[in-house]
């Protein structure tokens, strides 16, 4: 089935959530998002790897990046999609295919814009930072990724959330010595000696600073533990992968400066991080915004694309249908009368003069 972005909201939602594409899976749904938006006079359609990328030239005075990924983390028997009630649920629906289909039906509808509008469906978001298809455009074609102002529609509510937090990832292992165990006290059991760790992780007291306004909420999890190569040996070697998401007061390197002083006595080794950022809602193009969409910003807890455009100098803000919350969860769904708000909010903000 092709997608139509000039029709109906809720069928152009299910047809993107109906094509799995979890990271790395992401060329059948590219395909069709190019096909959607080709033959539309008003944008110039360009493909980069599984990304595609739709611009107007129409020689506005600014240029606003409007993005979303196409990618989802794995599916949890959560797909096709079903509707219950005022919900279209199933995986992608909120992380992030309901910005997805408001970004296809505006991208189209906005025919003369007062802005330039760049907008980018993307792959590789959910996973690594160097994996994330905009790391890549980036550093070859910087010109892409070019704006005054961004918006990642990323699930916020249908509100603005502002800056997002860093995320951090590390792996601590124990060594100790096998041994049959039947006779333990010949080894020495490494997966016992992970207890100190995890107590440092059960005991951490997260953060919940206020960052330019906004609360943020930081957290410090172990996400999996490896160890054991048998029911009758002593394991010899233990792992646990943390992930720790930091408020954007602090830098990547602050934040593993933090990790590394709780747990002074072992050898962190980090495997992955993005550094996250400030809400910038004072900047004029930002505030245009939240007056625009209207409700009152809240604090993105999530790492999103905002970090990058931050980073690259493009003031940025987060917003998009489906309770971030709901993100990655099993029962995930898009409220179907977000897709509205959305859709209204954006084309009533591109109704203002830039
Ligand atoms: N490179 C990062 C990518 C992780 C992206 C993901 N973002 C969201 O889920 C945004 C939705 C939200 O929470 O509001 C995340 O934060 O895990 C990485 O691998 O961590």
């Amino acid at each position: 089935m092709s997608l139509d972005p000039h029709g109906d909201l809720v069928v152009l939602l299910r047809a993107l959530v109906d094509v799995e594409s979890v990271s790395g899976n992401e060329t059948a749904l590219a395909d069709q998002v190019e096909s959607a938006l080709q033959g539309h006079e008003h944008l110039e359609v360009l493909r980069d790897g599984d990304t595609v990328i739709a611009r107007t030239h129409l020689g506005r005075p600014e240029r606003v990046v409007i993005a979303g990924h196409l990618d989802t983390v794995p599916v949890a028997g959560n797909l096709p999609t079903s509707l219950a009630g005022d919900r279209v649920y199933g995986r992608g629906t909120c992380d992030m295919k309901g910005g997805v289909a408001v970004m296809l039906a505006v991208a189209v509808a906005a025919t003369t814009p007062p802005r330039d509008l760049t907008w980018i469906f993307y792959d590789h978001e959910e996973v690594e930072a160097s994996a994330n298809s905009l790391t890549r455009i980036a550093s070859e074609r910087p010109d892409l990724l070019v704006g005054d102002f961004a918006v990642l529609m990323e699930p916020t509510s249908a509100k603005v959330e502002g800056g997002c937090q860093g995320t951090l990832r590390f792996t601590v292992t124990t060594k100790g010595k096998a041994a049959h165990s039947a006779r333990a006290w010949m080894g020495h059991n490494a997966i016992h000696d992970l207890a100190e760790v995890l107590a440092v992780l059960r005991d951490h007291e997260p953060e919940q600073p206020v960052v330019d306004g906004l609360r943020y909420h930081e957290g410090l999890n172990a996400v999996a533990v490896t160890g054991g190569i048998a029911g009758n040996v002593i394991p010899d070697t233990a792992t646990v992968s943390v992930n720790y998401r930091f408020a954007p007061h602090r830098s990547l390197a602050d934040a593993e400066h933090y990790c590394r002083s709780l747990l002074p006595d072992h050898d962190l080794t980090f495997t992955d991080g993005a550094a996250g950022a400030r809400p910038g809602l004072d900047v004029p193009a930002a505030a245009t915004f939240v007056d625009a969409v209207g409700g009152e910003p809240s604090a993105k807890f999530g790492w999103t694309d905002v970090a990058r455009f931050s980073a690259l100098g493009v003031p940025a803000v987060n917003f998009g249908p489906g309770d971030p919350s709901k993100a990655h969860a099993d029962d995930e769904f898009c409220p179907i009368d977000e897709l509205y708000t959305c859709r209204d909010a954006l084309l009533r903000w591109l109704d203002r003069p830039a």
